[in-house]
C-alpha cells in the first residue's frame, strides 16, 4: 500500500484521504446502516474542511462587526466624522501595505489570523454542556422524582412536570465508565423528609431509574432540604478477619470504597483451608489508636443481628494480636466472648450484672492506679511508660442492656463509671469499645457518647440513631436486605464512609494465627501470616512480644 502512495496524483491522494479519514464517534454509531450514509459523508466533509469552515465563519463575523461599526457610529455627527476618518486611515494603510513587497501576502495573513480568531469554535452558551447521554439519564431520574417531590407550595417549583433536571439537581458526577456515581438534590422545604415513608418513596423511585444492582447511600439533610446520594457497586462480603497489613497503631474496622480512602491493603478473600487463596487489594477503614490518640474509644450501634458483636470480636482479636490486655462484658449472655476466656492477654470476660459491674470497678481502679503511677513518675522513658500503661481494652457488648440489668439488680449505673473511665482512658491507656442496639442509642448518656469519637453504625439505622451517631439521616438503599456487617463508619471529624466489617466467626482458629504472627515478627521473621483457615494449629502464645509493624 505504501508503494502506491508515491504514484498517486493529487486528486487520487485527496480521494484516499477523504476515504481513510477517521469518522467522528457520533457518526460511527450509524456506520452500519446505509440510511445514514449521507450523515457520514457530511461529517467527513465537515471534519476535513474544518479550517475552511473556521475561516468562512470568521470572515462573516468580521463583515458583521464592520457593518455594525459603520452603522452604529452614524448616531451622532461627531462620531460619524470619526468613523469616516478611521475608515479612511485604515484604507490608506491597507493600500500602502499592499504596494510593499509581500504586502498582499501580509494583508492576507492578517485577514486569516483575524478570521481564525473570530471564527474559532466556541461553546454555545445556550447548550447544556453535559453530553446527550448524561442529560437523558439525569432527566429520566428527575422525571421519576417529580411525582414525589413536586410541591405546589414550593415558590421555586424545583420539581414539576416538564421541568429540567437542573432545577432540582445541584450536583452530579459520572465516573470514567460513564456511571452516575453521585447526585445532590435540593427539594421543597415542605417535603416531609422527616417521615420514613416519604423518604422511602423518593429512594425507591431513584433506584428504579438509576438501576437496582447498585448500592445507594442516602444522606438526608433535613435542615437544608437537601439529599446527597452516592451510587456504588456493592462491597465484597464475607471477608475473613486476618492479620491486616497496617501500621502498629492501626485497627481495621472494615472495608470501604476505594474512592473513600487513599490506600489499599492486600486482603485474603477466603478462609478455606488448602487451595489457592485469592488475594485482592481493598480499601480499609482504619481506626488509629494508641496512647494520646485523638479518638481513643469506639461506639458501635446497629440493628438486631447486624454484626455488632462480630465487630467487637474482630477488634478484640486484633488487640490480642498486638499483645494488649482484653476484658469484656457480654451483657446479653450471647456467649460471643466465651472463646476468648482463658486466652493469654484476656483478663476477664463477664456476663452476669454483678460480675460485670465488679469488672468495671476493677478497670476504673486500674485506670486510677495507672494515672497515679504515671503522675509519680513524671517524664520517664517511653518503654517504662508503655509497660506501665500497657493497652487495656474493655469491650461492653450491649451497654444499654447492661444498664438495665444493673438497675434491676439494684447496682450502680455502669454509664457513670464508663464516663470517668473514658475521660481518663486516653492517658492511662484504657480503651473502651461499647455496642448498643440502634434504637437504644438515645439511652446512652451524652458523656459516654461524646467520648467515643470513632463510630460505626450497622444495618439500616433509624433516623434518630444515625443522627446521634453521624449528625444526619443516613440510609443504604438498593438491596432489600443488607448483609451483616454492612453500615457506615466515621473516625473523629473524618467523612462518613460506608463499611463492610470482616467476619470474625471462628476466633478459636483465628487467634493462634494472629498471635503467632506477632511472635514470629518479633523474632525477626518477615514471613506473612496464614489465613485463618490455613492455620496448622500452632497454639498462640501470650503475644506480649514485639509487634511486627510490617504485618499490621
Ligand atoms: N461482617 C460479617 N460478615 C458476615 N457475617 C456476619 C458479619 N457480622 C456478623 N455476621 C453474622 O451475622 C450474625 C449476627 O451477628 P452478631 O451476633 O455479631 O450481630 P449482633 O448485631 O451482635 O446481633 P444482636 O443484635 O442479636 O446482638 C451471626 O451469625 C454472624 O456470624
Amino acid at each position: 500500500m505504501a508503494g502506491s502512495v508515491g504514484s498517486e496524483n493529487p486528486i487520487q491522494r485527496l480521494a484516499r484521504g477523504f476515504r481513510d479519514h477517521p469518522i467522528t464517534e457520533a457518526v460511527g454509531r450509524y456506520s452500519n446502516t446505509t440510511r445514514h450514509a449521507s450523515k457520514r459523508a457530511k461529517a467527513r466533509v465537515l471534519d476535513i474542511g474544518h479550517p475552511l469552515v473556521v475561516l468562512t465563519r470568521g470572515t462573516r463575523q468580521m463583515a458583521a462587526d464592520a457593518k455594525t461599526y459603520w452603522t452604529e457610529a452614524g448616531g451622532h455627527e461627531k462620531h460619524k466624522e470619526w468613523r469616516d476618518l478611521v475608515v479612511f486611515v485604515f484604507a490608506v494603510c491597507a493600500v500602502a501595505v499592499g504596494f510593499q513587497p509581500y504586502g498582499v501576502l501580509l494583508l492576507l495573513a492578517i485577514w486569516a489570523a483575524g478570521a481564525t480568531y473570530l471564527g474559532r469554535d466556541r461553546p454555545d452558551p445556550g447548550k447544556d454542556p453535559e453530553s446527550e447521554a448524561h442529560v437523558a439519564r439525569l432527566q429520566s431520574a428527575y422525571n421519576g422524582l417529580v411525582p414525589y417531590l413536586m410541591d405546589a407550595h414550593d415558590p421555586d417549583e424545583r420539581f414539576k412536570p416538564g421541568g429540567g433536571y437542573r432545577s432540582g439537581f445541584t450536583e452530579w458526577e459520572f465516573d470514567d465508565g460513564d456511571r452516575l456515581v453521585s447526585l445532590k438534590i435540593q427539594y421543597s422545604p415542605f417535603f416531609k423528609d422527616g417521615e420514613s415513608d416519604s423518604r422511602a418513596k423518593v429512594e425507591r423511585a431513584l433506584e428504579g431509574k438509576i438501576g437496582q444492582s447498585n448500592e445507594y447511600l442516602y444522606d438526608w439533610d433535613e435542615e437544608g432540604n437537601k439529599l446527597a446520594v452516592r451510587i456504588l457497586p456493592p462491597l465484597p462480603i464475607g471477608i475473613p478477619a486476618q492479620p491486616w497489613k497496617v501500621a502498629e497503631i492501626e485497627y481495621v474496622l472494615g472495608f470501604t470504597d476505594p474512592t473513600s480512602t487513599a490506600r489499599l491493603i492486600p486482603v485474603q478473600l477466603s478462609a478455606e483451608p488448602g487451595g489457592e487463596v485469592p488475594v485482592v487489594e481493598l480499601a480499609p477503614v482504619v481506626w488509629r489508636h494508641g496512647r494520646f490518640a485523638a479518638e481513643p474509644h469506639l461506639l458501635v450501634a446497629g440493628v438486631l443481628g447486624s454484626g455488632k458483636s462480630n465487630l467487637l470480636r474482630s477488634l478484640a482479636a486484633q488487640a490480642l494480636g498486638h499483645g494488649h490486655l482484653v476484658t469484656a462484658i457480654d451483657a446479653e449472655h450471647t456467649g460471643h466472648f466465651d472463646e476468648f476466656s482463658g486466652r493469654d492477654g484476656v483478663l476477664r470476660v463477664e456476663s452476669q450484672p454483678a460480675a460485670a459491674m465488679d469488672l468495671l470497678d476493677w478497670v476504673c481502679a486500674e485506670s486510677t492506679r495507672r494515672a497515679e503511677r504515671l503522675r509519680d513518675l513524671g517524664d520517664t522513658e517511653d518503654t517504662l511508660m508503655t509497660e506501665l500503661a500497657k493497652p487495656l481494652w474493655l469491650f461492653v457488648d450491649e451497654l444499654a442492656s447492661l444498664g438495665e440489668a444493673a438497675g434491676r439488680a439494684g447496682l450502680a449505673d455502669p454509664q457513670d463509671l464508663l464516663a470517668d473511665l473514658m475521660r481518663a482512658g486516653r492517658t492511662t491507656g484504657v480503651t473502651v469499645v461499647v455496642s448498643s442496639r440502634a434504637e437504644r442509642v438515645s439511652e446512652l448518656r451524652a458523656t459516654v457518647r461524646n467520648q467515643a469519637h470513632a463510630r460505626v453504625g450497622l444495618g439500616q439505622l433509624p433516623p434518630g440513631a444515625s443522627t446521634a451517631l453521624f449528625g444526619g439521616t443516613l440510609e443504604i438503599g438498593g438491596p432489600a436486605v443488607l448483609p451483616p456487617g454492612r453500615g457506615f463508619a466515621r473516625v473523629g471529624g473524618g467523612p462518613v464512609v460506608r463499611v463492610q466489617v470482616p467476619v470474625a466467626a471462628d476466633v478459636t482458629a483465628a487467634l493462634p494465627v494472629l498471635v503467632g504472627a506477632v511472635v514470629s515478627a518479633g523474632d525477626g521473621e518477615t514471613g506473612e501470616a496464614d489465613s485463618f483457615g490455613g492455620t496448622d494449629g500452632t497454639g498462640g502464645t501470650g503475644g506480649a512480644g514485639g509487634v511486627g509493624q510490617d504485618l499490621y
